[in-house]
């Protein structure tokens, strides 16, 4: 019954129009306020409460940023810095410089840290490549790219070049960009190969993403390649949301001697993400439950993870039959053609992007207040892949805002792996259960 009230309350919802069911409809208001709650409010609560990610004492201006990049930082909205970026940018800007391996919550402000960091330093007046920055996908060092133009809108004299896939430059050219962003592979290429960039000239290296380069077959050899080509004076930055063993290692190769800001285990997840799971026999019924949640927040955008390309493409094909505007984005599909799809998705083309683990992570999309793990993620192993997790998650929730993680148990095995990413992050994920219509107005409050 509760199922078919909230496939109704599906329909009402995508209309607008009145639905004759009043309890279905005093719902979808109490829905459309809690997804309208002015958040620039909650960042501002946020960022007052120490306990918060979000907690800074300091103004950007008493982190004695350039006039311009003051500006670029204020016509991008931001009020005041976040922890990472109070704590992280003092240390990147004193003189001399010190290396940095910085830990933060997914959506906190890394990037925005070590952009700052990198535009601080670069020198106008020297026309070559100074700052060098790596990121594991194609996509990601777009996105990064698009921070570092806006943040830089008021300083036009520096200037960025992408060192990715397809960018094709002419032979013997030394470039005059004094900011290079790209992928480890072409990075390396561009040093050593083709000699575009001179590698002694970097003063600043930063590697985003440290967790995910890792797990990128021939990532961190690269990256260690490219390392290796810079002057003992060069500064070296590494971000990353998740640090195990395998990820402390890398940094400790990559970075010498460095400043360290790390988090508690306990810290890793953000309150800010309530996380749930539901109970369910089989993929049909899982799907059932995700429209009966995703029909009751229509307005936002949702995620949804799967563990195979097939699952996705099947679950993106029975979505839009469901009328839903989907959006599927696979590991077969190339690059540019992944980048096309998350941009479209970005823009609000699509209300639901389906996909693997696939470049999902880091992926900047404001507007996402829903993530659904279809499958949880596990290793090849078949151990929980924690990591993952807290990437996946980590798609809502994006400085400040309210998100909700919902994870689908389909199996003794899954209710296991789920109990396991519980203890590890030593956080409760609450059971919910998809065919009651109250529980799931409480939850979306
Ligand atoms: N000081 C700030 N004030 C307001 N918004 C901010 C601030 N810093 C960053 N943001 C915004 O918060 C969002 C998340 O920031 P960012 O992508 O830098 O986080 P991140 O820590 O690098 O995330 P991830 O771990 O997922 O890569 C972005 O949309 C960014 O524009």
């Amino acid at each position: 019954m509760a199922r078919t009230n909230l496939r109704a309350f599906h329909h009402a919802s995508s209309s607008l129009s009145l639905s004759s069911d009043k309890a279905a409809q005093s719902l979808l208001n109490k829905l459309i306020r809690s997804n309208l709650v002015n958040t620039t409010n909650q960042v501002e609560v946020l960022q007052r409460d120490p306990n918060s990610p979000l907690y800074s004492v300091k103004s950007f201006e008493e982190l004695r940023l350039k006039p311009q990049l003051l500006q670029g930082v204020y016509a991008m909205g931001f009020n005041r810095p976040s922890k990472i970026q109070e704590n992280a940018l003092p240390m990147m800007l004193a003189e001399p410089p010190q290396n940095l391996i910085a830990q933060s919550q997914s959506g906190t402000g890394k990037t925005a840290a070590f952009v700052l960091a990198m535009l601080s330093h670069v020198d106008p007046s020297n026309k070559w490549p100074q700052c060098l920055c790596v990121s594991p996908t194609y996509e990601l060092a777009l996105q990064t790219g698009k921070v570092i133009e806006q943040m830089g809108q008021f300083y036009p004299e520096v200037k960025l070049m992408y060192a990715i896939r397809g960018n094709k430059l002419e032979k013997g050219l030394k470039l005059q960009e004094q900011i290079v962003i790209g992928t480890p592979g072409t990075v390396l290429d561009w040093c050593q190969k083709l000699k575009f960039i001179d590698p002694k000239k970097i003063k600043v290296f930063v590697l985003d993403e440290a967790d995910v380069m890792i797990a990128t077959q021939g990532h961190l050899d690269q990256s260690l390649r490219i390392q290796r080509m810079l002057p003992k004076s060069c500064q070296m930055l590494l971000f990353s949301a998740t640090f195990e063993e395998s990820v402390w290692n890398f940094a400790k190769r990559i970075v010498p001697d460095p400043n360290v800001i790390k988090l508690k285990r306990e810290e890793e997840t953000l309150d800010t993400i309530k996380q749930y799971y539901v109970v369910c026999n089989c993929k049909e019924e899982k799907f059932q439950a995700l429209c009966n949640i995703y029909g009751a927040i229509t307005i936002a955008q949702a995620m949804v993870f799967c563990h195979t390309r097939k699952t996705a493409g099947w679950l993106a094909g029975e979505l839009s039959k469901e009328g839903h505007q989907v959006a599927l984005l696979s590991g077969e599909m190339q690059v540019e053609q992944r980048a096309a799809v998350i941009d479209r998705f970005r823009n609000g083309k699509e209300k639901v992007l389906v996909t693997t683990n696939v470049c999902a992570r880091g992926i900047d999309v404001e507007q996402v207040s829903v993530v659904i793990n279809f499958d949880l993620p596990v290793d090849k192993d078949g151990n929980p892949d924690n990591e993952t997790y807290l990437h996946r998650i980590g798609r809502t929730g994006r400085f400040g805002k309210r998100g909700l993680a919902i994870n689908m148990v389909d199996s003794k095995f899954s209710m296991n792996i789920l109990n396991r990413i519980q203890d590890h992050f030593d956080k409760k994920i609450e059971r919910l259960d998809t065919d009651d219509l109250d529980e799931i107005e409480k939850i979306a409050n």
